[in-house]
């Protein structure tokens, strides 16, 4: 799978000048409010004709303003998924999902009913209807919906938004699966920096409209360009690796990652299993000698790689823990103190590592 998008479209005094790449997988459109991603995801979706611009998927054009061509909404067989679920009210939970068939094509290769209902975990909604549901479940018919029409693409714009934090944890594991389970590419559109840091695998920075920086999760979260561009208080490291460990009795598992070992509180895993681990930059500390005496789990010695800074008294320093880049957010007055610079050894403590499991 190919998609390709540029994108050039004036909306009042707002400029939209962006593009990317994909070659499958879960795409983020990531960048602060008012960035411009639901305007790029509208003009992928076909809801909005740009002024100029292309968009090709897998060899067809769909749009490409050079040559006139355009191809409407419903043509480009892509499914959607909005902030709110949009059900119809009128029909059960499986009207719902059916009504989704009804757009795939006679050849197209659907999902089955069942794999999809056993992939959302919606067997007990079935004869319900939307009115009877929360917020969560509604989202998770809608993603089935969206799934039974056979779409070539998934456009999800800011899925979990409306959704309460217990809510939003509840619908992770089910996109996750949906991304691990399902070959449809997903462009997915999201301010939140750790729900990016589980479920993307590329992720576009947007900012005024323009693509700031593109490319793997882990190098685009950890960028100083992210700091410039979203809540600099959520940045950090996104970090792959190996459960090696589980330690039942203290429900603690063990991650290896390149060159070091994370202790992580969770036990609904097993050895073997490859997991991502998200690593808030507000959560690390910096101590220029070993500590001791600490109750945090994690203390990784590195080598100080770069600092950044904010220019508002606040730095990142990026250090190499044995070929992983953990990043710590830490007061300028503090790296002063401890006269970091890069080459000098450091102990990063992590106080809260959050695990994905993929
Ligand atoms: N039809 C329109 N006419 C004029 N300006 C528009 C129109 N649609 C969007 N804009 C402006 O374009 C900019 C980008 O909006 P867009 O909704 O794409 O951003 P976003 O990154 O998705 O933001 P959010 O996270 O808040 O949804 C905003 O400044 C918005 O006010």
């Amino acid at each position: 799978m190919t998609l390709s998008v540029e994108i050039r479209h004036q909306l009042g005094t707002f400029r939209l000048d962006a593009g990317f790449t994909s070659e499958g997988g879960v795409t983020a459109l990531f960048g602060r409010s008012g960035s411009g991603k639901t305007s790029l995801l509208r003009a992928i979706a076909g809801l909005v004709r740009p002024d100029e611009g292309r968009i090709v998927l897998d060899g067809d054009i769909l749009v490409d303003t050079k040559r006139k061509i355009f191809v409407p909404k419903h043509k480009r067989r892509f499914g959607y998924v909005f902030q709110e679920a949009r059900l119809f009210p009128h029909l059960s939970v499986s009207g719902n999902l059916t009504y989704g068939r009804w757009f795939a094509p006679r050849d197209a290769e659907t999902a089955s009913f069942e794999h999809v209902v056993d992939l959302l975990g919606i067997d007990a909604l079935l004869d319900r209807r939307p009115a009877n549901l929360s917020g969560g479940e509604k989202q998770r018919v809608a993603i089935g919906r969206a799934l039974l029409s056979a779409p070539r693409l998934l456009l999800m714009d800011e899925p979990l938004a409306a959704l309460d934090e217990e809510r939003k944890a509840e619908i992770l594991p089910y996109l996750e699966r949906l991304r691990d389970e399902t070959k449809i590419p997903i462009v997915y559109v999201s301010h939140a920096v750790h729900e990016v840091a589980r479920l993307a695998d590329r992720v576009v920075l947007l900012n005024d409209g323009r693509v700031e920086a593109i490319g793997a999760v882990s190098d685009v979260l950890s960028s100083p360009l992210l700091t410039a561009a979203v809540d600099r208080r959520e940045a950090g490291s996104v970090l792959m690796g190996t459960i090696v460990a589980v330690d039942r009795p203290h429900r603690i598992a063990t991650v290896r990652l390149n060159g070091r070992d994370l202790h992580v509180p969770n036990t609904d895993i097993d050895a073997g299993q490859a997991v991502r681990v998200h690593i808030p930059a507000r959560d690390v500390m910096l101590a220029t000698g070993k500590p001791e005496g600490l109750s945090a789990l994690n203390i990784l010695q590195g080598t100080i790689a770069k600092i950044a800074s904010d220019g508002e008294g606040m730095i990142t320093v990026e250090v190499d823990c044995g070929g992983d880049a953990v990043h710590a957010r830490i007061t300028a007055l503090s790296g002063e103190r401890l006269q970091l610079h890069p080459g000098k050894t450091v102990f990063a403590i992590i106080k809260t590592v959050a695990l994905d499991t993929r």
